[in-house]
C-alpha cells in the first residue's frame, strides 16, 4: 500500500502541499468522521480534494465509493475539476516516478478518479433516482425553479378552480405577518414565493405538516392555514400528475427509499461521504447526509464556517453544523466522536484585511456565543511578502457626493493612473496583465436600483456617474430592478402579445386565470410595443429603432398569414420560434450581458410553460378549430407571460453565474459568497440618512443595520419549529436578527484580495455619525467600538 508520504510527494510534485492543520483532515483514517472548520479562503476546496485523492491512493478506497457534495453548481464544478485535475497529476507521477510495489502499480493504473461521485446534493439525489430506479420504472422528472414557481404561481395561488387564493383575506393576511415587512411590494409573485418558501420549510424542517395546519390559533388563522394547506395540496397535485417532483420532495424521496433500505447496489459500494459548505445544510439534509453514513460505519466529513452562514431565509439552519459533534452522536446515532480541525491559514486577503476580518467576528459579545467553540483567529501564511494596503472608508454627506467620488475613485484605478495614498502607494488594476473593471465589485445588502420611497440608491446614482467618466464604465447588475419593469423585457412581453394574441380574444378566453392586475400589465406592454413599432414611444434603455421589417413580421405573425403568398401558416408553430426571431431585432438581448440575462430569464421561463402547459409552448392554428387555436395561445399567456408580469419569473442568481470583465458587477453580499475580487467596495451605509427631520425613535431601514424587529426567515422559524423535530429556537428572533447581519458583513469583508474599501454617507462614519448600524463597529448593546479608533483610512 503506498504509504501517507508517498502520496504527499506525489502531491507536492504536482504543486500541491496540504498546511499542518489541512494534513490532519488529509491524512486521517478512512472512516474517522471529521468536523472541519474552515474560515474563508483557507482552502476548503483544496482539502476536500486532497482527502478525496488521499482516500484513493493510499486507503485503496474505489472512487465510485466516494461521494462529495458542495452547495451550488459552480462550487461542485470546481471541486469536479480539481479532483479530476490534481488526481491524473499524481497518478501520472506515482506510475513514473513513484517506486510503486506490483501490487500498488497494478491499483494505481486500474483506479478511474472520474468515478468519484461529486456535485450539489440535489445534482446527486437525481442522479441516484436515475441511476438505480426499480426496474420498469422511470425516474420523476425535476421540476425546475422556473417551473416550480410558475405550478404554485398558476395553481397553487390562482387555484385550479378559479380560487384565487391569492385575495383569500385570512391567508392574505396570515401571509403578510408571517413576513413581518409591511405591504411595500407585497404582490402575488411576493405571496407565491413566500408560500413556496413554507413548502420548503414543511419538508426542510421535517415538519409534522397536519398539526401545524391545526394549530392556528385564531379563528381566521385557522381558516388562513386551511387554505394554505389547500394551495400546497393542488401544487403537489400538479406536480404529481406531471410526474414531478421539485428539489424538496428530491431529497425527500432519496430519504424515503434510503430508509426503506433503497439504492442497494450504491450503498453496498459506499465508503465515505464528505459535504462541503455544511454551515447551510437544513435538516431534510442532514437526516440523508446521516442515513447515508450509517451505510459507511459513520465515514462523514463535514466541511463548513458558522461565520458565513447567510441562508436562513431557506431553511439552513447553522446549529447542525454548530452543534455537529454532539448531533452526529445524538441524531445520527454512531458511537465515534468526530476530530475537530480547524483551517485558519487565509491564502486569499492581506495582513490588514485578515486582522480586520479577526476584529470583526470578534466585536460583538453576544454574537460569541453562537460561534463554535475554540475557533481560531485567521492567519496569514504568507505574511510581510505582499504589498499592504489599509482599510479605506469614503464616507460623504450626500448620495450624490458619494457616488461622484466613488465614480472618479473607480476611474483612476482602473482607466486612469491610479488612485494615490499619502504614503505614496498606489491603487491600480493591472491592465498589462489582464487587470481590468472585472477586479473590482460592489456589494450591497440589495443591489436594487431605487428603494421602497422610489428613490434612487447607490446602485442607480453610480452607475450613472460611472458612464460620466472620461472613459465610460458600464455596470453589470441584472437584478437592480424588478423584472417586469424594465423597459426591454416590457418591449419583448409586448411584442410577443402583438404577435400571438394582438385582438386579445385568447387573453379573454384565458380571463379567469389571469388576474386584473396581469391583465392591465399586459394591454401596457402591448400598448408600449404598438407605439414603438410606430416610431411614437421611446423605451427607457433601447436604443433601437422598429423598422418596418419588424412591422412587417408583428403584422404577418398577429394575422397568422405567412409573408411568401401561396404559403400556408403552420398548424404548429413553436413560440420559442417566436421568441428568437423578435430578439433578432432586439441586439440590447444579445450584445449586452445584462439583456442576455434577462432573455435567459424568457428562455427559461418558456422553458417552463413547455414542461407543465397541454399544449407544449405551441401556437396552433386551424381555422377549423378557433377554439383550440385561442386555448393554445391562452395556455402561453398563463404559463409563459403571466409569471413574468405577475413577478414570479425574475432573475435568480444561478443563472448569473460570472461576470463581465469590462464592467463594474454590483452584487449582494449572498451572491458573492465563495467569490473573491483584489478590490472590494462594501456598501455600509449608504442607504441610511441621518435627518433632523426624522423623530427620535425613527428607525428607518434598520433591518439592515441595527434589527429592532425579527425579519422573514426569523417569523417564519418561530412560527414553523414547533412542529419540527429541530423544535422552539430559545434565542431571541432579534438576536438572530444580528447574527445574521454580522454573518452577511463577515462574508462581505473576508471577500477582498488586496483592497477593502468601506462606502457609505456620514451618518454611519463611526466618528462622524450616530446611526446605529453594525456593519460600522456598533454591538447590538449600543456600544460603537469604531469610535475614536476608526479602523480604515478616510479618503
Ligand atoms: N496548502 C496550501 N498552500 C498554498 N495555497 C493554498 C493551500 N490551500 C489552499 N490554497 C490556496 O488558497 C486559495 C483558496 O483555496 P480554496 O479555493 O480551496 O478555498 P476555499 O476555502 O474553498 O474558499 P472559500 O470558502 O473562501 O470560498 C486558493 O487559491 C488555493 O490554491
Amino acid at each position: 500500500m503506498l504509504s501517507f508520504s508517498g502520496f504527499l510527494k506525489a502531491l507536492n510534485e504536482v504543486g500541491r502541499k496540504p498546511n499542518p492543520n489541512q494534513q490532519l483532515a488529509v491524512e486521517a483514517a478512512k472512516d474517522a468522521p471529521l468536523f472541519v472548520v474552515a474560515g474563508p479562503g483557507t482552502g476548503k476546496t483544496a482539502t476536500l480534494t486532497m482527502r478525496m485523492l488521499k482516500l484513493v491512493f493510499v486507503d485503496q478506497v474505489e472512487p465510485k465509493g466516494i461521494l462529495a457534495t458542495t452547495f451550488t453548481k459552480k462550487a461542485a464544478a470546481e471541486l469536479r475539476s480539481r479532483v479530476l485535475g490534481w488526481g491524473y497529476g499524481v497518478q501520472e507521477w506515482l506510475l513514473e516516478h513513484g517506486g510503486l510495489s506490483r501490487m500498488d502499480r497494478m491499483w494505481v493504473e486500474r483506479v478511474d478518479i472520474n468515478q468519484i461521485r461529486t456535485g450539489t446534493i440535489d445534482s446527486i439525489c437525481e442522479e441516484l433516482l436515475r441511476d438505480f430506479r426499480d426496474p420498469g420504472t422511470d425516474p420523476p422528472i425535476l421540476a425546475d425553479e422556473f417551473v416550480a414557481e410558475t405550478l404554485m404561481l398558476r395553481h397553487g395561488m390562482f387555484g385550479a378552480s378559479g380560487q384565487r387564493r391569492y385575495q383569500d383575506p385570512d391567508l392574505d393576511e396570515f401571509l403578510c405577518s408571517a413576513r413581518g415587512t409591511g405591504r411595500y411590494g407585497w404582490h402575488v409573485g411576493s405571496k407565491t414565493e413566500l408560500v413556496r418558501t413554507m413548502w420548503d420549510r414543511r419538508h426542510h424542517d421535517q415538519l409534522d405538516w397536519m398539526a401545524w395546519v391545526k394549530s392556528g390559533s385564531t379563528k381566521e388563522e385557522v381558516a388562513a392555514r386551511k387554505v394554505l394547506d389547500e394551495a400546497l395540496d393542488d401544487y403537489a397535485v400538479e406536480l404529481s400528475k406531471r410526474l414531478m417532483v421539485d428539489f424538496s420532495q428530491l431529497e425527500q424521496t432519496v430519504l424515503d427509499r434510503l430508509r426503506a433500505g433503497g439504492f442497494k447496489e450504491f450503498t453496498d459500494e459506499l465508503q465515505v461521504v464528505l459535504v462541503d459548505e455544511y454551515q447551510d445544510t437544513n435538516l431534510l439534509q442532514e437526516s440523508l447526509y446521516f442515513e447515508l453514513a450509517k451505510r459507511c460505519d459513520g465515514a462523514l466529513t463535514v466541511v463548513g464556517d458558522d461565520d458565513q452562514s447567510l441562508y436562513r431565509f431557506r431553511g439552513a439552519t447553522v446549529d447542525l453544523f454548530s452543534n455537529f459533534a454532539s448531533r452526529y452522536q445524538s441524531v445520527g446515532g454512531f458511537a465515534k466522536v468526530p476530530t475537530p480541525v480547524f483551517l485558519n491559514a487565509n491564502y486569499r486577503s492581506t495582513s490588514t484585511i485578515i486582522g480586520f476580518v479577526n476584529d470583526y467576528a470578534r466585536l460583538d459579545r453576544e454574537y460569541q456565543a453562537v460561534r463554535v467553540a475554540g475557533k481560531p483567529k485567521l492567519k496569514n501564511p504568507k505574511a510581510g511578502e505582499e504589498e499592504d494596503f489599509p482599510i479605506l472608508g469614503m464616507f460623504r454627506r450626500t448620495l450624490d457626493e458619494l457616488a461622484e467620488d466613488l465614480a472618479s475613485f473607480i476611474h483612476k484605478v482602473t482607466r486612469g493612473g491610479g488612485y494615490k495614498l499619502p504614503d505614496g502607494k498606489v491603487i491600480q488594476v493591472d491592465r498589462k496583465n489582464g487587470g481590468d473593471v472585472g477586479d473590482l465589485a460592489l456589494l450591497c445588502s440589495s443591489p436594487r436600483e431605487v428603494n421602497a420611497a422610489g428613490d434612487s440608491r447607490l446602485p442607480m446614482v453610480l452607475k450613472d456617474e460611472l458612464l460620466a467618466q472620461k472613459e465610460p464604465i458600464p455596470t453589470f447588475n441584472p437584478r437592480g430592478q424588478d423584472f417586469a419593469s424594465i423597459g426591454i423585457v416590457q418591449l419583448l412581453g409586448g411584442l410577443l402579445l402583438c404577435c400571438l394574441d394582438r385582438d386579445g380574444d385568447a387573453e379573454d378566453a384565458a380571463g379567469k386565470g389571469l388576474g386584473r392586475e396581469t391583465r392591465s400589465t399586459f394591454g401596457q406592454w402591448a400598448t408600449l410595443a404598438e407605439d414603438w413599432l410606430k416610431g411614437t414611444a421611446v423605451v427607457p434603455r433601447v436604443a433601437t429603432k422598429a423598422d418596418t421589417r419588424l412591422n412587417h413580421y408583428v403584422s404577418h405573425w398577429a394575422d397568422r398569414k405567412p409573408d411568401k403568398s401561396g404559403a400556408k401558416w403552420p398548424t404548429y408553430v413553436s413560440c420559442i420560434e417566436l421568441l428568437y426571431d423578435l430578439v433578432h431585432w432586439l441586439p440590447e438581448l444579445h450584445d449586452d450581458p445584462e439583456g442576455q440575462v434577462y432573455l435567459e430569464v424568457f428562455a427559461r421561463q418558456l422553458g417552463a410553460a413547455e414542461q407543465v402547459s397541454g399544449f407544449k409552448a405551441q401556437v396552433i392554428t386551424n381555422p377549423a378549430d378557433a377554439k383550440l387555436s385561442k386555448t393554445s395561445v391562452g395556455h402561453l399567456l398563463l404559463y409563459f407571460l403571466a409569471p413574468i408580469a405577475e413577478g414570479s419569473a425574475k432573475v435568480d442568481e444561478e443563472l448569473m453565474d460570472a461576470f463581465p470583465r469590462d464592467r463594474l458587477s454590483i452584487l449582494s453580499i449572498h451572491q458573492s459568497k465563495g467569490l473573491e475580487f483584489p478590490l472590494v467596495i462594501v456598501d455600509v451605509g449608504s442607504d441610511f440618512k441621518a435627518s433632523s427631520k426624522f423623530p427620535k425613535g425613527h428607525f428607518a431601514n434598520a433591518f439592515k443595520r441595527f434589527p429592532r424587529q425579527p425579519g422573514t426567515p426569523h417569523n417564519l422559524e418561530d412560527l414553523m419549529r414547533p412542529h419540527s423535530p429541530l423544535k422552539t429556537l430559545k434565542r431571541d428572533p432579534i438576536d438572530r436578527a444580528f447574527d445574521d447581519l454580522f454573518r452577511q458583513f463577515f462574508v462581505a469583508f473576508s471577500r477582498p484580495e488586496e483592497v477593502l474599501l468601506l462606502v457609505g454617507l456620514d451618518g454611519s462614519h463611526p466618528d462622524r455619525g450616530t446611526i446605529r448600524n453594525v456593519a460600522t463597529g456598533w454591538d447590538r448593546d449600543e456600544q460603537n467600538h469604531w469610535a475614536g479608533k476608526v479602523p480604515f483610512f478616510d479618503i
